[in-house]
């Protein structure tokens, strides 16, 4: 996979399913690899759909996530976006979308999510990675995943360079460094959201064919997981780091003499990131750096040096050439990252960093580990789940862990708060720190215990999950050691990282060692049973308590967006008394329809929140089976049928055939129903008629005008030759404006064989007949010729067919007598457009067929009602959408003509007056394209809803499929080894 498909695929993607999947309002705002490129529209309810989806249905992870996977490239917007694409390039989408998808099924452990830490200095939005569930030493973040491409030397200058007007370009991405190749690689994906701590608590390792993560010490709910970036990605010895760490230790970005300023590079500020910096590192760094120190303050500034470097330490570093070249997997990371690999987080010199504006030590700092360090063992008032600080594993030493400088005693491990820009130039204000706490209220307190007494899902889950106790130590100790990485223990004192990188490479690099076999459910740890410690209330400045979420009890965080306060101020402000729900919370319940952190529905694999759109799109979107119990019941009916209409008497028999001679009626139950009643005065004042049984001039009925033998049912090519040439009736006279969306039947029975262009052709001959034929009529119209010359003209079978009706009883003279009227059609069973057709005088045939016709002025308000039907007590359902809107025009709506056509147009016209036609269009076309209905079926659904033609917008995408777009629709592989 090359950068550019992966950093696009990566951007779309995270755009679906991490900022789409938001909360609505507050949406998870992604750093792109290119945030200026445009993204097709996509309908965030459709992808929460498939995500629900995925929450509950059963089986495993790979199946799931592939049926989701599926789910979403039949989108019309992905559709669109992958049209260029080839069956390779698709795939290579198709199995990065997996990894997004994977981090939503109920068995994951992690979820993304806002963080603070960082954005109150940039003023951005940050995300970051929190485990939903605790995990223990050892275990595999599964889902943790990238994708990699390997990066040519030109892209990899590229993604060095600043872009001066928008620092976000081609900043804020990962790369994976092969020591040995120097070489470096794209990685892409979830696992891009993990940042950085000194102290972290998850290491990067490569297991088969992927690069994920494996938990170094217990994690709580609702911690972070993070990684070492290296001890030179923020700046010489990480000066700038804004980790909890750094905070807790008072160092980093949180050291009391911190400065804006970068010293000057001294002789060994190599040795601060290691020997494995990439050559070429900071080759572009005093170009980027230009900015923030020419401003002294660069507050646009991420701080993102390169990404994260992992280092391919040993291992097969044999050059890859097209990692995916093999198998077509797009997946596929590059072949010299081998099982076993060592990857190793190294920090990048940051000799001539700008990173500016980082407060001075924030004096309200809270520290977690005030209360924690290895020595203290759980007690009650320790917090049950706060694993860092209660287990015995904990790797910190007790001066790592207690802070140089007096900091609080609270736990600050979930963050929620965010400060503004503004806020965040105060806060680099030395002067103004004191008041800081004014403009940015107070971190928030993370009781993981308080949490879970709230929910009892949550409590369920715990307890469901829990296997080890923290108080226990030998337990937790033999749970560590049983995995094949023995992770830190608590007895290990600390001496650094450096030391415990070291361990663990010694430890990584025997010989003897065997990756452990991935859990199928992240290793938990047990949570304390003893009663939770009191909360405390967090107060704002001023003196009242901060509001919080309801669900996870932390502070409402306020979220900025590039200097936009997006969510918080306001919510707090109205709701401060009200209870209220973080944007974290709402998301998950908006997805698990569980209160955070549960993911499992106690009611098992039950959808909680259907919609229409999800009950006409079944989860099995495979082809149904046809079992032989099916089969039999099947042709039952068949032959009960065939014997039914065998024995049927010929009035029957006729009546049957005016069912079958109107499908387009039958389609349409679901569509809103018009109920027209005539009054009882009007009983039998009307007859019958209009029955014609004229086969209509279709591709064949053009040689053979005129009464056409029908068998008993209609083949399907008959009834959808009708269909067209009803189609096309209407637009008979206003040859112009053809429709191009023709209603398509709704039946599995195959599309007919003609070619479209063979059909236009088809359609174009029909059309001249029907001219050349008005033409005649007009003709003769206009002349003197009489009713009776008309008549004798007509064919036998014609004549055959009136004396059936009561109507041909009607007088001839008195026919002609009649004054030229305005003729309202009847909608009622038995009108056909088609047989207009064949008795192409529309005065004589509305003579035969209206015998007692609705006489109304032109100016008549019954022109604009619809169509009604003088039959006794008939209630007729007329059709309001899908032919209403091919069919009826506003422009001729009013204009009545007694042509045939014109009975065709209103008979099958919409019943909505003009204006509200014009506005249904609108609505429709933004609102529900043809594949989108739920009237239609899935099949359809895949043929309507094709991408828009590379002439349209993005956003005026008709959602039509061409032919050729046909090629999208092709099944996809997606292997268990690309998933
Ligand atoms: C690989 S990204 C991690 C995800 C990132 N937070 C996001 O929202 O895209 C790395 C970036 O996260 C931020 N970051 C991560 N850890 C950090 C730390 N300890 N101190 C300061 N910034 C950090 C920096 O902006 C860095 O460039």
């Amino acid at each position: 996979m090359n950068m550019r498909d992966l950093s696009k695929d990566d951007d779309f993607l995270s755009h679906l399913l991490v900022e789409k999947l938001g909360t609505g309002t507050v949406p998870l705002l992604v750093h792109k690899m290119d945030s200026s490129r445009r993204l097709p529209k996509t309908d965030a309810d459709d992808l929460l759909q498939i995500v629900r989806r995925l929450v509950v249905t059963k089986g495993p992870v790979p199946l799931v996530t592939r049926q989701a996977v599926d789910e979403l490239l039949v989108l019309p917007p992905i559709r669109y976006y992958l049209k260029q694409y080839t069956q390779k390039q698709i795939n290579a989408f198709a199995t990065h979308a997996s990894r997004y998808f994977e981090l939503y099924h109920p068995s994951g452990c992690i979820e993304i999510a806002h963080t603070s830490r960082y954005s109150h200095h940039t003023g951005k939005s940050e995300l970051c990675i929190l485990a939903t569930r605790n995990l223990a030493p050892g275990a595999v973040i599964t889902e943790l995943k990238g994708s990699m491409a390997n990066l040519t030397d030109e892209e990899d200058k590229e993604l060095k360079r600043t872009d001066l007007r928008n620092s976000d370009i081609r900043r804020d991405f990962s790369v994976i460094h092969s020591k040995q190749m120097k070489k470096n690689h794209l990685f892409l994906g979830p696992a891009r959201f993990v940042n950085h701590d000194c102290a972290n608590n998850c290491e990067l390792f490569r297991e088969g064919k992927y690069i994920t993560f494996r938990v170094l010490r217990p994690i709580a709910v609702g911690e972070e997981i993070t990684a070492h970036y290296g001890d030179g990605y923020f700046g010489r010895k990480n000066r700038h780091c804004l980790c909890e760490t750094c905070e807790k230790r008072g160092r980093g970005g949180y050291a009391p003499d911190h400065t804006d300023e970068d010293p000057p590079i001294s002789s060994d500020s190599e040795s601060d990131s290691g020997s494995d910096l990439d050559s070429d590192s900071d080759s572009d760094e005093s170009n980027s750096d230009g900015e923030g120190k020419k401003s002294g303050l660069n507050l646009n500034e991420r701080r993102t040096r390169r990404g994260v470097y992992a280092v391919m330490t040993k291992g097969d570093d044999s050059d890859e050439s097209d990692n995916d070249a093999d198998d077509g997997a797009p997946n596929s990371e590059p072949k010299n990252l081998v099982v076993g690999g060592e990857i190793e987080l190294v920090a990048e010199v940051d000799s001539a960093s700008d990173l500016t504006s980082l407060p001075p030590s924030r004096a309200q700092s809270n520290s977690a580990l005030a209360v924690a360090g290895p020595s203290s063992l759980p007690t009650p008032e320790t917090p049950a789940m706060t694993a860092r600080s209660s287990s015995a594993l904990t790797s910190l030493s007790s001066t790592d862990d207690l802070p140089s400088t007096p900091k609080s005693n609270q736990s600050m491990r979930f963050r929620s708060i965010i400060a503004t820009r503004g806020q965040k130039v105060k806060d680099s204000t030395p002067t103004t720190a004191g008041s800081k706490q004014l403009m940015t209220p107070p971190l928030s307190e993370d009781t993981p215990t308080k949490r879970l007494t709230r929910s009892a899902s949550a409590n369920l889950l715990a307890s469901k999950w829990s296997t080890t106790t923290v108080n226990d130590k030998g337990k937790g100790k033999q749970k560590a050691s049983q995995s094949s990485t023995p992770a830190p223990t608590s007895g290990r004192s600390r001496k650094g990282k450096e030391k415990e990188s070291e361990d663990i490479k010694k430890e990584e690099a025997e010989p003897a060692r065997t990756l452990r076999s991935r859990p199928s459910a992240p290793a938990m740890v047990e949570v304390n049973k003893e009663p939770p410690p009191k909360r405390e209330i967090l107060k704002g400045p001023d003196g009242k308590p901060l509001p919080t979420c309801s669900t996870c009890s932390n502070v409402l965080p306020v979220i900025s967006v590039d200097d936009k306060v997006v969510w918080g101020l306001e919510q707090q402000s109205a709701k401060r008394k009200k209870k209220q729900d973080c944007p974290r919370c709402i998301r998950h319940f908006a997805i698990y329809g569980q209160a955070w952190p549960c993911r499992i529905s106690v009611h098992g694999p039950v959808f909680l929140l259907p919609t229409p759109r999800e009950e006409a799109t079944p989860v099995d979107s495979g082809p149904r089976r046809v079992n032989k119990k099916a089969l039999s019941v099947l042709d039952r009916k068949l032959a009960a049928a065939a014997a039914a209409a065998a024995s049927a008497s010929p009035k029957s028999r006729k009546r049957q055939r005016e069912d079958e001679e109107r499908p387009m009626l039958k389609r349409r139950k679901t569509e809103p129903v018009t109920r027209v009643e005539t009054s009882k005065s009007q009983r039998g004042k009307y007859i019958r008629g209009g029955r014609g049984r004229h086969s209509l001039p279709g591709p064949k009925g053009l040689q053979t005008y005129g009464r056409k033998a029908r068998s008993l049912s209609p083949s399907k090519s008959d009834i959808k030759d009708e269909e067209e040439v009803e189609s096309e009736a209407p637009q008979r006279e206003e040859v112009q404006v053809v429709p191009k969306r023709k209603y398509k039947k709704r039946s599995s029975t195959p599309q007919p064989t003609l070619s479209r262009a063979q059909r236009a052709e088809e359609r174009e001959k029909i059309r001249r007949w029907l001219q050349k034929k008005e033409e005649e009529e007009a003709e003769k119209d206009s002349g003197d010729e009489d009713a009776g010359g008309s008549a004798r003209k007509r064919s036998s079978a014609d004549i055959d067919d009136l004396e059936d009706r009561p109507k041909k009883k009607v007088p001839r003279a008195k026919e002609k007598q009649l004054p030229l009227q305005k003729v309202l059609p009847r909608p009622s069973s038995g009108f056909r457009g088609g047989q207009l057709f064949s008795k192409p005088n529309p005065l004589s045939y509305a003579l035969h067929a209206w015998a007692s016709p609705v006489v109304s002025t032109p100016s008549s308000s019954e022109d604009e009602l619809p169509p009604v039907t003088p039959e006794d007590e008939v209630t007729v359902e007329l059709p309001s959408d899908a032919c209403g809107s091919v069919f009826s025009s506003p422009s001729t709506i009013d204009a009545f003509k007694p042509s045939p056509l014109s009975f065709a147009r209103r008979r099958w016209g919409s019943t909505l007056s003009p204006r509200d036609e014009t506005k249904r269009r609108a609505t429709h076309r933004n609102t529900a394209s043809p594949g989108q209905r739920s009237d239609v079926s899935d099949s359809e659904r895949l043929f309507f809803n094709g991408p828009p033609t590379s002439s349209l917008s993005q956003d005026s995408a008709d959602g039509y499929v061409r032919p050729e777009d046909m090629r999208m629709m092709s099944p996809l592989t997606i292997t268990s080894d690309n998933v």
